[in-house]
């Protein structure tokens, strides 16, 4: 049965977008932009700002050096100018991997990895609420199994969202059999998408990192994965990248979503962590609410972020 969803296969889904600037370099840069003139102190003011939002050494040199390029080929000495460039050369940087969802296999079945609190549970409740506002259907599957809670946290966050739930049938079932009836239950009710939600586990736990490898043959054996969604935390900053090398190695990443960004100062993680990994950021967390979650512009955020 094809579900009429209001926008084509394959098409970008249509976030919303608008980034609230909490983590905006606009203050840090006010002073620099505001001189009449680019010199010395223009250059050690940017690269503070740079470093202090956690772009990371190597991306601040790279970024200045490009910079100092471009100032000097079009001999400026306008900090307006050099504002428009740092824009134009951030969001070419951002615009590098594609940031759309595949989300058009019927199932498509999303599955949801990430470290303990980085709010893997809050995005699903998020995500359905979003999905199923563009007229999907969605079913989340409660594959984190070793808390009662979760479980009872997922199902508030899925009725909230407007998703249906498959639950455990005990406590501390075999994950990968909860993701296998999820993907089952929305094949049989010919539900859009299927999300599932798997307990937080630490990048080093290499048994635990085994255990979604297990989840993912299981779930491949019924249908292909459309996206394996990494959940990092804003304000963990460069650690975020460590756990995230392990997580692609064990989990075949497709795209990134970064939550907390409301929270955090380190707005340059954003670059760090989709330089550093090749995946692609595709959904990013601002807030608590059911709301607070917008697909990844890099015009936008970088608007936000320069100003
Ligand atoms: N400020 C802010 N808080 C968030 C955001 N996303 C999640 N949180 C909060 O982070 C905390 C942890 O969120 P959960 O969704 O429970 O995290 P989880 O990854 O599912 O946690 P585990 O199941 O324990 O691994 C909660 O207090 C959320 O409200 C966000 O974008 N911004």
């Amino acid at each position: 049965m094809v579900r009429r969803t209001g926008y084509g296969r394959g098409a970008p889904l249509p976030y919303p977008v608008g980034m609230a600037a909490s983590w905006s370099l606009s203050g840090a840069l006010k002073s620099m932009f505001a001189r009449n003139t680019i010199d010395a102190d223009t250059w050690s003011g940017l690269e503070d700002a740079m470093i202090s939002a956690d772009f990371g050494p190597d991306i601040t040199d790279s970024v200045i050096e490009e910079l100092r390029a471009s100032v000097a080929k079009y001999k400026t000495d306008d900090p307006a100018d050099l504002k428009r460039m740092l824009r134009e050369t951030l969001e070419e940087r951002l615009a590098r991997l594609d940031p759309t969802l595949t989300l058009s296999a019927r199932p498509a079945v999303v599955l949801v990895v990430g470290v303990n609190g980085v709010g893997k549970t809050t995005t699903i409740g998020k995500f359905a609420k979003f999905l199923v506002g563009h007229g999907r259907t969605v079913v989340v599957g409660a594959a984190d199994t070793f808390r009662a809670a979760a479980v009872e946290q997922l199902a508030t966050w899925a009725e909230r969202g407007g998703a249906e739930i498959v639950r455990p049938q005990q406590q501390g079932q075999d994950p990968a059999s909860v993701a296998f009836q999820t993907v089952e239950w929305a094949q049989r009710e010919s539900i859009d998408i299927a999300i599932i939600d798997t307990a937080g586990r630490l990048q080093t736990k290499s048994g635990l990192m085994d255990e979604l490898g297990k989840i993912r043959r299981v779930i491949e054996k019924q249908t292909e994965i459309a996206e394996v969604l990494l959940v990092l935390d804003a304000t963990t900053g460069q650690n975020g990248v460590a756990q995230a090398e392990a997580f692609i190695q064990h989990a075949g990443v497709t795209g990134l979503v970064i939550t907390k960004l409301d929270g955090s100062a380190r707005a340059g993680f954003v670059l760090a962590v989709q330089e550093r990994t090749g995946i692609p950021i595709k959904l990013v967390g601002q807030g608590e609410g059911i709301n607070d979650l917008t697909g990844f512009t890099p015009h936008v955020f970088v608007q936000g972020l320069v100003g």
